[in-house]
């Protein structure tokens, strides 16, 4: 059962849930210090009705972020257990319904900085609707959602990257927030929707929220910091909260009646938010007098008529629950290859416009093969070369894979987008993982050739056509073995200097052991059995060397006379050394090139893989 019912500006209004509650709402979870049960949020309860914008409010700590994550089914705090329940007409709530009635605004927002408004929203649409909503449709409430948040004349402005400019705080806010409701939802969660911004921005977004949650008939439920007292003015209902404990749950209009009542007036030409807040911040307490205070007024709440009458409402609203059912709703889904298209659409016109996260990185890899072409350039066959060759080698596919580093932050923001628009149900870690996986073929094939074609040759190595593909062969495997490491080191540790950290040791540590630095067979044996046979990079080195080494021969030092030749070879006679004679100094094998072809594809598969397996479970 869809809601097709649309209000005529195309955006489908709340005809289904008309109200949303919960009682005995408690949070557990194991202190940190004392490894004993801690209650985080103790009984709360609460209904908000369609149209209604409800401000969970109180100190730092107080149990705002729990309350909210537990409403939305969402993991309420680390290890937490949640008990209580949850009900939209009266109805408990499953999980699945939560997830199919609501969308969630996260505090930091995850917008890719390189897309335009439309863009973040169409994306957004495609990325949700489903088939049944139809192209022309899904626009509509595209540009109904811009118009609603006053976006209209930013519609073809960037988001903003680091370099370039784009929208407000407030606009980026609206945005967030618009690009959530494209799927229509009729409970939308927002965990402090108004960090980070100046009175006069929070009150901008709120307004917008307020009136299109007022036309839209939604039940929105949003954490709240220190709200300005215009801003605190546009939220129907106030749940007030200390130290995971209700203080306050009821209208907006009534708190400052309530508060008097139970003994604390407020002072005239206060702002009742700021009054509430400070009463019952215990972070403020010298002497115990603030934490008596606000245990004084948890108890009153606890037995005021109010809260009786909040009791009676939810009961009722049990009671009345079979009048509509909501167990045959279901959101339909969109197409299921419809997540992997979106998402390479969109990392493809990330791609081509943010510098930062490609333009600087095909920039550093030609600068780098300019200098490596220039410092090792134009070598020949005589022997003083074979060593320079060597490194030459070692270089092109140790540093450059060293150098994936630089895409860690570029993965991150991704990361970062991935993981709320998982947590929304819009998009799965395989999707993810292929579009992120394929939108990096081309671009690291361009890096590999532009790299391939000015050092190569102006380094001199082996001048034929199929030793130089064969090159370019090796060289982007072996990119893009670096890049699916930086992949999965960076989903493990999301945070960007641990994943650049751990990036950069692994490749070192690849490097050491890759067989240049020690030959294969003087490398102990912890390093050889235990990290060389896995490092990808020894499989390109190897082949690379075989690939100029295989097929040349190099000239001693000296004259017909004596020949001083610094490699043993069976043509040391004649005054040569045979590529492969380098090669077996090296412990390298020739005819084992698929081998090792084979080997390193299944490195890269393997540690997208591990990726994969390290998103589900996270
Ligand atoms: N394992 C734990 N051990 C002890 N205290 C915990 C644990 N997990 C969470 N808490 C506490 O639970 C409280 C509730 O946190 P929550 O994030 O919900 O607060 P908040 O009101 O959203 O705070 P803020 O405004 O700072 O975001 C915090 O004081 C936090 O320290």
């Amino acid at each position: 059962m869809g809601d097709l019912e649309s209000n005529k500006n195309g955006y489908p209004s709340n005809e289904i849930v008309q109200s949303f509650a919960w009682h005995d709402l408690t949070v557990t979870v194991k202190d940190r210090s004392t490894k004993t049960p801690l209650s985080i949020l103790t009984a709360a309860a609460g209904i908000v009705s369609a149209g209604e914008m409800l401000a969970i409010m109180g100190p730092s700590g107080s149990g705002k972020t729990t309350l909210l994550n537990a409403l939305a089914h969402r993991v309420a705090a680390a290890g937490a257990s949640t008990t209580g329940a949850i009900l939209a007409n009266g109805q408990t709530l499953s999980l699945r319904l939560v997830r199919d009635l609501s969308a969630y605004v996260e505090q930091e927002d995850a917008l890719i900085g390189s897309l335009t408004v439309r863009e973040t929203m169409v994306f957004a649409a495609q990325l949700a609707l489903p088939s049944s909503v139809t192209r022309r449709e899904a626009f509509q409430r595209v540009d109904d959602l811009i118009q609603s948040f006053g976006l209209q004349t930013q519609s073809d402005t960037i988001v903003g990257t680091p370099i370039k400019k784009g929208l407000s705080g407030g606009q980026k806010k609206r945005l967030s927030i618009a690009s959530r409701l494209v799927t229509s939802p009729k409970i939308l969660f927002l965990d402090e929707p108004t960090s980070g911004l100046d009175s006069a921005l929070s009150l901008e977004v709120c307004s917008y929220l307020k009136k299109v949650g007022r036309r839209n008939n939604l039940i929105i439920i949003a954490s709240i910091h220190q709200p300005s007292s215009a801003t605190f003015q546009q939220f129907d209902k106030l749940c007030l909260l200390s130290r995971g404990k209700t203080c306050y749950f009821g209208p907006v209009a009534g708190c400052v009646a309530y508060f008097d009542s139970i003994g604390y007036p407020i002072p005239a030409e206060t702002n009742s938010a700021e009054f509430f807040l400070d009463l019952i911040n215990t972070d403020l307490d010298k002497d115990g007098e603030i934490v008596r205070r606000t245990a004084q007024i948890c108890e009153a709440w606890s037995q005021s008529a109010d809260q009786e009458q909040l009791d009676a409402t939810i009961k009722t609203s049990q009671s009345n629950a079979s009048q509509s059912s909501l167990s045959e709703y279901h959101s339909e889904k969109p197409r299921i290859w419809m997540p992997p298209v979106v998402l390479l659409h969109r990392s493809w016109i990330k791609a081509y416009r943010d510098v930062m996260a490609y333009g600087i990185r095909v920039a550093m890899y030609f600068g780098l093969a300019l200098l490596m072409g220039t410092v090792f350039l134009r070598f020949d066959t005589q022997q003083a070369y074979i060593q320079p060759y060597i490194n030459a080698i070692f270089f092109s596919s140790a540093f450059m894979s060293f150098m994936a580093v630089a895409y860690v932050p570029a993965f991150l923001e991704d990361l970062h987008t991935f993981h709320q628009e998982r947590a929304n149900g819009l998009v799965g870690p395989l999707s993810f993982l292929v579009s992120n996986f394929l939108i990096g073929l081309p671009f690291l094939f361009l890096i590999t050739c532009l790299f391939a074609v000015v050092q190569y040759w102006m380094t001199n190595f082996r001048a034929s056509p199929s030793a130089f593909f064969t090159f370019i062969a090796w060289l982007f495997l072996d990119l893009l073995a670096a890049e699916s490491l930086v992949v999965l080191i960076a989903s493990v540790f999301d945070v960007f200097v641990v994943a650049l950290a751990i990036t950069a040791f692994a490749n070192g540590l690849w490097m050491c052991v890759d067989g240049f630095l020690v030959p294969m067979n003087t490398l102990n044996v912890f390093w050889r059995y235990v990290f060389h046979y896995i490092d990808y990079q020894a499989y390109v080195f190897q082949g690379m060397m075989v690939n100029e080494f295989q097929h040349r021969t190099y000239d001693c030092a000296g004259s017909d006379a004596s020949y001083q030749c610094s490699y043993s070879s069976d043509l040391n006679s004649i005054g040569k050394i045979r590529g492969t004679d380098v090669l077996a100094e090296f412990s390298i094998h020739t005819g084992l090139e698929g081998e090792w072809f084979g080997i390193l594809i299944g490195i890269i598969f393997g540690y997208r893989l591990l990726a994969y397996l390290v998103l589900m479970r996270k």
